[in-house]
């Protein structure tokens, strides 16, 4: 597809869904309140508000939410004036009842996940959405370990199930450039006018804005971010930063760039527990290509047991773990610290 100048694209804000990782799932509904209100000011077209882990999250497994994610639903659909509010949900993590629930209390995009080779499992789910006419987004996640004509073919599940639009998520932050742009494209020229295309980018390799601009110009018309990068690992692609970006390259979001660079600062910051780092872990789990919210479980894991958190991420790269699998991580910790005391045990 030609690149024109005058894109317009529609940016969904994930803050408050992919900000749950790094709020450890605490969000409040004064959180909500703020964080919309401030969004829907800076002309943010759609708001996506769920545990992270999406409906049904809330568990041993993901971490306990703080305030239960349909009462943060009901008081994001109160508080946007414009905005629609999206929610997300896995199959199997959440239910079909889930759904219905956030249609009943005013959400309008249902937006399924699924691991990149699983599309079948997200059917039965769109054909819900669409019968309580919810708008619907199909996300691929973990794109980067999928080359583009697997992700074509699994995105065609999607659409044909009734998903008005297919996201490329790298949740790893592991694509590089024109490893987006030649996924965007395949979709691009598999779904054709059947849907549109999304990409949702992880900053663990600095490159969520870069990525997002490639993807628009291989055809995308969806482009994920969160404020302030608010979001698993690194965290997302920072959507006043993109904003900017998009301004200068003449692409149309529709979002007031004065206005969310100031909600980055005054409204979204003071909601985070610490800004979201390029830093040892995450730039670890870009490298090696790791979910990126298994951030702050290998964390935990690495301290408990007293090992290296960048070494249990490494070796989740390598047996290429994927979410729900979070438990691993634990297994790799208490494996690396036995490792460890053998060698330990060996050197005396
Ligand atoms: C459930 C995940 O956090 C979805 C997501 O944002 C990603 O895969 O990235
Ligand atoms: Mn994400």
């Amino acid at each position: 597809m030609a690149y024109s100048t005058d894109l317009g694209i529609r940016i969904t804000d994930s803050s408050l869904r992919d900000g749950s990782h790094a709020k450890q799932h605490q969000f409040t509904t004064e959180h909500v309140r703020d964080i919309v209100a401030a969004l829907d000011g800076a002309g943010v077209p759609v708001i996506e508000v769920t545990h992270g882990d999406g409906l049904g999250g809330s568990s041993f497994n993901y971490g306990f939410s703080h305030t239960p994610e349909q009462e943060l639903i009901k008081t994001a659909v109160a508080t946007a004036k414009r905005a629609k509010i999206a929610f997300l949900m896995l199959p199997g993590v959440g239910v079909k009842d889930d759904i219905r629930a956030a249609a009943d209390n005013g959400a309008a995009i249902c937006r399924i996940a699924t691991h990149c080779t699983e599309a079948d499992v997200s059917v039965q789910h769109f054909g819900l959405a669409r019968e309580l006419g919810l708008e619907t987004v199909g996300f691929l996640m973990m794109s980067h370990s999928q080359p583009p004509e697997v992700l074509a073919q699994q995105a065609r599940i999607m659409a044909d199930a009734g998903c008005q639009c297919v996201y490329v998520v790298d949740s790893a932050g592991a694509l590089v450039l024109e490893d987006t742009s030649e996924r965007i494209a395949a979709l691009v020229a598999e779904l054709g006018d059947d849907a549109q295309v999304g990409f949702h980018g992880h900053e663990n390799l600095g490159l969520g804005v870069a990525n997002s601009v490639l993807a628009v110009r291989a055809g995308a018309t969806q482009i994920d971010g969160s404020t302030r990068r608010f979001g698993a690992g690194a965290g997302n692609t920072p959507v006043e930063a993109f904003v900017a970006v998009a301004e200068k390259l003449g692409i149309r979001t529709g979002v007031d760039t004065l206005k969310i660079i100031d909600a980055a600062e005054d409204v979204v910051r003071p909601v985070m527990d610490g800004e979201c780092l390029l830093d040892r872990l995450s730039l670890t789990m870009g490298y090696a290509g790791v979910y990126s919210s298994f951030l702050k479980h290998a964390d935990r894991a690495a301290k408990k047991y007293g090992v290296s958190g960048a070494e249990i991420l490494v070796e989740a790269g390598k047996r290429k773990l994927i979410g729900g699998q979070e438990d691993q991580l634990i297994e790799l910790a208490v494996g690396l610290a036995a490792r460890g005391t053998d060698t330990e045990a060996r050197a005396s």
